[in-house]
């Protein structure tokens, strides 16, 4: 088991360039594969989730030269060669690791062949429920046969003939948009999917790039079968929700000045931004390039003293994956922050609102704790504790940053789980704890930046917007 010991903050550097976008990348692989012919991927987050991705896409047919890796040796630069949506049967089970996308995504990528196909996971995903896909494939006629009545895997899709369906989702959740929108792709009619809230929109803008036409109606989404795609090549912006840890602790230092560079900035996952600038955090996004998926880079100059807010409503799916991280943030800031209607949470790698509750009230942190979130008391000391992950990569990266701001030494045990989403954390995170080699060099580039004003209100349906 590894183990993370933090030492109290030393240093923000003045630049961080996160590796690739874990749900991108996810769908890069995942769709080159559906095409006929060569799809060169670049920036591909090498993570061990993205991984299980581009393994089981391989075992369903397709080819992989990598042209680059990273340091680790592990593959950044693709060339994919798929052979149409017709896919081979694979010779074992498929091992998705600890990945939902990637359980989920290809629950409706297999609904659609002519074989049967089971997939597995580790002991956490086995554990997550994969009813909310199985639901609606059947319905479209695919045959999904997991374990109990959450229908967890091992999880066997026999697929087959299906029929266009429109689906409304009960939870607001990409993965089962998307995979019900993969297999309305290969139907006769249209297959539209009606979103509660809205979530991230990367299947449907890497279908479009794809040249496969999906068209948003408000909140419905819908797909016509039989679009054949075409390859093109692409490149995976940075991931938003690798580069949250680092925006909460510059915004949370006072003297730093931080430029996160080509971060992936599509509206759909920039909600981290617009909360740590409702808490009063100097923050400001530009989109350098806009097509496909905007990416550009974000700046955080620490400064403020941060103070609570009230997270939920629509807002929820937007900020679903950085809940974590925000909590540290609220137990840094001065008041109360409340983070509702995120019971989602609960069927994540662990239950986050138990495990976020566990490890702040073990530095010191007062929360209360909610069936769909938590409050939280900032503005008391942190103290340094021994913390326990459960398997969760975004807990343990997220008490990581906590314990930069403790008093003392924070060991949290479990970290390997890190390498899921963010090969190279540590390395940053070594950064932070270490004096600068120049202290000299604080960016006066940036100082003529136009931060973003906060509106100070907090998101419609929330308790705090209608006061
Ligand atoms: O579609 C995706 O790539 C993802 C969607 C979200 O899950 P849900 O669809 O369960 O909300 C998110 O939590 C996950 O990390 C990635
Ligand atoms: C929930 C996550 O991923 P997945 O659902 O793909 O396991 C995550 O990365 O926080």
């Amino acid at each position: 088991m590894s183990q993370l010991k933090i030492r109290p903050l030393k240093n923000i550097p003045a630049e961080i360039i996160v590796p690739g976008d874990k749900s991108i990348s996810h769908r890069s692989v995942m769709f080159a594969a559906l095409c006929e012919g060569q799809t060169l991927i670049e920036n591909f987050l090498s993570s061990e989730d993205c991984l299980c991705s581009l393994e089981a896409m391989k075992a369903l047919g397709a080819e992989c030269e990598v042209l680059k890796t990273d340091s680790r040796g592990k593959p950044v630069t693709l060339l994919m060669t798929g052979h149409g949506m017709k896919l081979r049967e694979p010779l074992a089970v498929i091992d998705c690791g600890n990945s939902g996308t990637t359980m989920r995504l290809l629950s409706g990528i297999l609904a659609a062949q002519n074989f049967k196909a089971t997939m597995t996971g580790d002991e956490s995903l086995q554990k997550r429920p994969m009813k909310r896909v199985a639901e609606p494939l059947e319905m479209m006629g695919a045959k999904l046969k997991g374990q109990g009545v959450k229908v967890t895997a091992p999880l066997t899709v026999k697929g087959g003939e299906l029929r266009a369906i429109t689906y409304p989702l009960p939870v607001a959740s990409a993965q089962v948009k998307s995979a019900v929108l993969l297999a309305g792709w290969n139907t006769f009619g249209k297959t539209t999917v009606i979103e509660p809230e809205k979530t991230r929109d990367h299947t449907e803008r890497l279908l479009a790039h794809f040249g496969v036409k999906v068209v948003r109606e408000g909140n419905a989404i819908s797909i016509y079968g039989g679009q054949k795609p075409e390859p093109k090549n692409l490149y995976v912006p940075g991931d938003i929700s690798s580069a949250a840890f680092w925006m909460v602790a510059a915004a949370a230092s006072p003297d730093s000045m931080l430029v996160l560079k080509n971060v992936g900035l599509n509206p759909t996952r920039t909600g981290v931004i617009n909360v740590l600038v409702r808490m009063g955090a100097h923050i400001t996004d530009a989109v350098t390039v806009g097509e496909g998926e905007p990416r550009g880079n974000v700046v955080v100059r620490g400064g403020e003293t941060l103070r609570g807010t009230v997270i939920g409503g629509a807002e929820i799916p937007n900020v679903i994956d950085e809940l974590p991280i925000l909590a540290v943030a609220a137990a840094l800031a001065q008041g109360k922050t409340i983070i509702k209607d995120a019971a989602e949470l609960r069927v994540k790698e662990t239950d986050r609102i138990a495990a976020v509750a566990k490890n702040l009230r073990l530095m010191g942190v007062p929360v209360e704790e909610f069936e769909d979130g938590m409050e939280i008391t900032g503005g008391q000391p942190l103290i340094g504790a021994e913390l326990e992950c459960w398997h969760d990569h975004r807990i343990a990266m997220a008490f990581a940053i906590a314990g930069l701001f403790a008093e003392g030494t924070t060991t949290i045990n479990g970290t390997e789980c890190i390498a899921t989403s963010y090969p190279g954390f540590e390395q940053h995170l070594e950064q932070c704890m270490t004096e600068p080699l120049n202290p000299e060099v604080v960016t006066k580039v940036v100082d003529h930046v136009p931060f973003r004003k906060s509106d100070s209100k907090a998101p419609s349906g929330t308790a705090d917007s209608s006061s």
